[in-house]
């Protein structure tokens, strides 16, 4: 027990102390003839001798214990029954559960009976949720003057009784709100998959064509994310492909996710012009956006004979392109967010993917992913391990993932994250 915070005095029967004791403990009868033998009206001594009582408390220490304090710690020895006279306790049977999971203890119940009694370690964690003054009873005294008086011992069973069963209800309750959790839990895997099903799988994307290469992968920080891709064609010779990054996490993230998808595929489908689609899905999206939600995207569309790829983004990190001369980042044309401000307009740039060249989208959780010191994977590192890279779209995303896991030193990473690599294979 902590002796710091606790005043201790002796155990009278001052005017204060019946006026305390009357007032805490319920069903005392103040104004009865019994008031002048307070501690008689404590459920743990109703119908007990007063006299034996009162002599066997004589040379007991009141405690006053300031919320907050600890009067009994797990695992420790006790040698002492507790009494509380007037404030509240709590035990808390988990130390790292926060202190509303405490099973309250009110005035006129004892803790500290268990390790007193048996002789075993403390089993709770017992500490003032308000200032709080307590009887402290050593076991001795406990045991052999107290219990043996008649009634005392049938007297304790009630009080701990009592406890027991509100503790039965704090456990029933903790047990309910598992349950509902592990509902919760079941449904976010079902969420997941549902979203996981939104997005083209395949690797690559499209095997059956010889004309484009194209893989995309998500890596999701948290069950359900706000990350999208998407890659269609909208006629045998037009690609649309997207990269996108939702605000925030989680469901809300994973709804408007959801939202943003079925719009741009609807958009594509009619509008060819990426700037254009931008247009209508960032004035669809600012509809109703109560919730002030907002994505960033870069999309476009490839011309897969000529190689012509008209692109457009919106509050998107740029793209990469690779070919003979390097890997290098490609102009941002005019853009915002989408789901912001309405009527905002954008642009669009082009850029010829010669047959051998990979365009990379991504997302900021690329190259914001932090190593141990915080140090952000960044643009240098993408450029250089991408301007290294020989190969096929699937090959490149792998070695990209491979490169920002190492650079995390293996730890899981903060954000959502999503590569998108559109290679015209060499003839
Ligand atoms: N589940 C519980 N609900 C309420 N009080 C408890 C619970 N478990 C233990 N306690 C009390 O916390 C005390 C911690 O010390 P003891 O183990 O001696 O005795 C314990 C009881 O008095």
């Amino acid at each position: 027990m902590s002796s710091d915070p606790i005043r201790r005095t002796p155990f009278q029967r001052s005017a204060t102390d019946r006026r305390a004791r009357s007032d805490a403990v319920p069903g005392c009868r103040r104004g009865s003839d019994r008031r002048s033998r307070p501690i008689t009206w404590l459920a743990l001594f109703r119908d007990a001798d007063p006299e034996r009582v009162e002599n066997a408390l004589a040379g007991c220490e009141v405690l006053a214990l300031p919320a907050g304090t600890p009067l009994l710690r797990p695992g420790e020895a006790n040698d002492a029954v507790y009494l509380l006279l007037s404030g509240r306790l709590g035990a808390v049977l988990d130390s790292r559960a926060p202190a509303t999971s405490a099973v309250e203890v009110l005035p006129g119940e004892t803790v500290g009976e268990m390790s007193a009694g048996d002789g075993q370690p403390v089993s709770a964690l017992v500490l003032a949720l308000s200032d709080a003054r307590v009887l402290r009873l050593p076991r001795e005294l406990f045991w052999q003057q107290l219990s043996t008086l008649p009634g005392i011992a049938r007297n304790l069973l009630s009080v701990v009784s009592v406890r027991m069963r509100r503790s039965n209800e704090v456990m029933l309750r903790a047990q309910r709100r598992q349950l509902e959790l592990e509902y919760l839990q079941q449904e976010l895997d079902v969420a997941r998959q549902l979203q996981a099903s939104m997005l083209p799988h395949r690797e690559p994307l499209f095997p059956e064509r010889s004309d484009i290469d194209v893989a995309a992968r998500i890596a999701s920080a948290s069950a359900v994310g706000g990350d999208l891709y998407d890659a269609f064609l909208v006629d045998p010779h037009t690609l649309f492909f997207c990269v996108g990054d939702v605000s925030g996490h989680g469901i809300p993230a994973a709804l408007f996710m959801a939202r943003v998808v079925g719009l741009v595929r609807i958009t594509a489908m009619g509008v060819r012009a990426p700037e254009l689609l931008l247009r209508q899905v960032n004035d669809q999206l600012c509809e109703g956006n109560e919730v002030n939600m907002f994505v960033t995207l870069l999309c476009g569309f490839l011309d897969t004979v000529s190689g012509r790829l008209r692109y457009a983004a919106g509050g998107h990190p740029p793209p990469v392109l690779l070919n003979d001369e390097g890997a290098r980042l490609l102009p941002l044309p005019r853009g915002a967010l989408l789901g912001v401000f309405e009527q905002v307009a954008f642009e669009a740039a082009e850029v010829t993917l010669h047959p051998g060249d990979t365009l990379l989208g991504y997302t900021d959780g690329l190259t914001e992913a932090p190593d141990t010191d915080g140090e952000e994977f960044g643009e240098s590192r993408l450029l250089a391990r991408t301007a290294r890279h020989d190969g096929d779209a699937a090959t490149l995303i792998a070695a990209l993932r491979d490169a920002v896991s190492a650079h995390a030193g293996g730890r899981p990473l903060p954000d959502d994250l999503t590569l998108l690599a559109l290679r015209r294979p060499p003839r």
